[in-house]
């Protein structure tokens, strides 16, 4: 009975009194809260002002921009920040968690950063990234300080150089070999003509890399004899693995006291390419010790010494079965993918603008000559081909955020103070397409290359898609010959069209999330023979 009074009493007594309480409290905090983010905002604008930092976004209290700004599944970053760049100018300062960054996105700007400020900047941030597949920053790509110093030395005098990249031409062109056979076996056995001319190119650069750092193929065919399916998967698993997660915005990495927590995941797939990664490396690298890393004459050396890993092994005994593998992993991973990639968009935009295919095909033609396949000494006569080049650099970069750097001290940029310990982001992509520089800058136009002095070897900073200064990418004298010689020959060797029913126009654009901005779909076309089989197949 006495239940039956106090239920409805209770329900008369909490709407009368509770809720208009608990209702006023809700809105006190909500008021509080918005106060205290406005307070922190304004508070945020002032020190920003005082300290003459660069302008950009505010963004909350301990998260900063981080959940609004980087790239999102369907959006790479380098757009974002193109977007952000239009708004508040070529130098952008935001706090991304707890860590503040700049966003450099315009030449002007890129040149006093890689001029003035290149040795502020060498260092790279201590993300998630670097901890795993670069063995606790020890690779070149993660690596800062002494490390950094060392591993650039040998990278540059003794892995990457000129001398190197000479020494490895015939191997390149064995590879191109292979792959145009690979292509002809691909379009004799398809009935519509049709060609996924994305992973011919991947398997035949990944293959170039992997026999120009271990001597050996990664990746080869499945019907082949040398065939090894699981261990070209594995690679290729890697590769992809590898970049995706380099270029993930990692939360844990801007909020560290967020890691234990690993919100996205990052670190647990990370830790499971581990295994994967050693699986692969390790047994290679103690091959290579038992081979190579004995006392031999420089004469016999060099007889001995065919490729990057067994150079490494023979005159850097003092490194580590981690660095080594960080090593192998920098060029495999910085190498085939970018090289890759660069192809397929050379692709994409030739099957869109059918007039400059045409353009390098008939160039082809009267430079080399219908009889022959095009060989590395003809690359430097294809002048529009290296307009093509150049312009599927800008419009297209591989890498279109440089990777972060890291400053090791206060310093002046674009008459901004920058505070240590920034995270900076260079964006190419936005640097290639600015109208201040570039006419009709989102069009694809080789000949506005024609005569001009601008190169990509890092000295012109309207043109930067190997970035530049300490941090630039050691591999481009490795990449430029291989990218000609493989867009070269798939050029002369093969008619080009759109899958049937689209459009030159229709082809689509859309890039794919990461550190290397691929297509996001695997590019298909028609594709059929342009020269004798027997001039393919490399016969006469
Ligand atoms: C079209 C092909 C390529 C493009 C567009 C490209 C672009 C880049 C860019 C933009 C960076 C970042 C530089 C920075 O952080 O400022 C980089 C770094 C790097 N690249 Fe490349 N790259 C290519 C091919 C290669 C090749 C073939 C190799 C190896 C043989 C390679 C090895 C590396 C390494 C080791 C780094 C790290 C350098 C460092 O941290 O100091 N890249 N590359």
């Amino acid at each position: 009975m006495n239940d039956k009074i106090m239920g409805p009493e209770i329900i008369t007594w909490f709407l009368k009194s509770a809720l208009p309480a608990l209702c006023s409290l809700a809105a006190i905090c909500s008021l509080a809260t918005i106060l205290c983010l406005l307070a922190a905002q304004i508070f945020e604008v002032g020190v920003r002002w005082w300290s003459r930092l660069p302008p950009g976004p505010i963004g909350w209290p301990v998260v900063g921009s981080l959940f609004s700004l980087p790239g999102s599944r369907y959006v790479p970053a380098c757009r974002k920040f193109t977007t952000l760049a239009q708004k508040y100018g070529p130098i952008i300062f935001l706090r991304m968690g707890l860590r503040p960054t700049i966003i450099v996105s315009n030449s002007k700007i890129a040149e006093e950063f890689f001029k003035v400020q290149d040795k502020t900047f060498d260092s790279r941030p201590q993300f998630a990234t670097g901890r795993h597949l670069g063995y606790d920053y020890n690779s070149t790509v993660f690596s800062s300080g002494s490390k950094f110093a060392k591993m650039n030395r040998i990278y540059r005098s003794d892995l990457l150089s000129i001398s190197n990249v000479q020494r490895m031409g015939p191997l390149r062109m064995e590879e191109v070999r292979v792959l145009l056979a690979d292509v002809l076996r691909h379009v004799e056995r398809a009935t519509d003509g049709l060609v996924d001319i994305t992973s011919l190119v991947f398997k035949a650069n990944l293959n170039l890399m992997g026999r120009i750092i271990l001597s050996q193929k990664l990746f080869g065919d499945p019907e082949a004899d040398d065939a090894r399916p699981t261990e070209i998967e594995n690679f290729k698993f890697f590769v992809k693995s590898a970049t995706r997660l380099v270029g993930s915005f990692n939360i844990s990495d801007y909020i560290p006291a967020l890691r234990r927590f690993d919100m996205q995941g990052v670190e647990k797939q990370l830790e499971l390419l581990k295994p994967h990664q050693e699986g692969l490396m390790l047994p290679i690298i103690h091959e290579y010790r038992r081979r190579y890393g004995q006392g031999y004459g420089e004469d016999e050396a060099k007889n001995l010494l065919p490729d990057l890993m067994a150079t490494l092994v023979h005159g850097h005994k003092d490194l580590s079965d981690e660095t080594m593998m960080a090593v192998a992993i920098d060029l495999i991973v910085g190498g085939s993918d970018s090289v890759s990639t660069a192809l397929e968009w050379s692709i994409t935009e030739l099957l869109r603008h059918p007039c400059y295919l045409q353009e390098a095909q008939e160039e082809l033609d009267s430079v080399v000559g219908r009889h022959r396949l095009v060989v590395e000494s003809d690359c430097d006569k294809l002048e529009f081909l290296d307009c093509v080049f150049k312009e599927i650099l800008r419009l297209h970069p591989p890498t279109p955020l440089a990777i972060p750097h890291y400053s090791n001290k206060e310093c002046q940029l674009g008459g901004y103070r920058i505070p240590k310990d920034t995270v900076a982001y260079v964006n190419i992509y936005a640097i290639g397409r600015d109208p201040d520089v570039w006419k009709n800058p989102n069009e694809f136009e080789p000949n506005r290359f024609r005569n001009s002095p601008v190169r990509v070897l890092g000295h012109h900073f309207q043109l930067l898609p190997f970035s530049a200064g300490r941090r630039g990418c050691p591999g481009k004298f490795f990449a430029i010959p291989m990218y000609k010689l493989v867009l070269a020959n798939l050029l002369h060797c093969f008619s080009w069209s759109p899958a049937p029913g689209i459009r030159c126009q229709d082809i689509g654009v859309e890039e794919a999330v990461g550190v290397v901005c691929s297509r996001l779909n695997p590019l298909v076309a028609c594709v059929s023979p342009r020269l004798p089989e027997r001039v393919i197949l490399g016969h006469d």
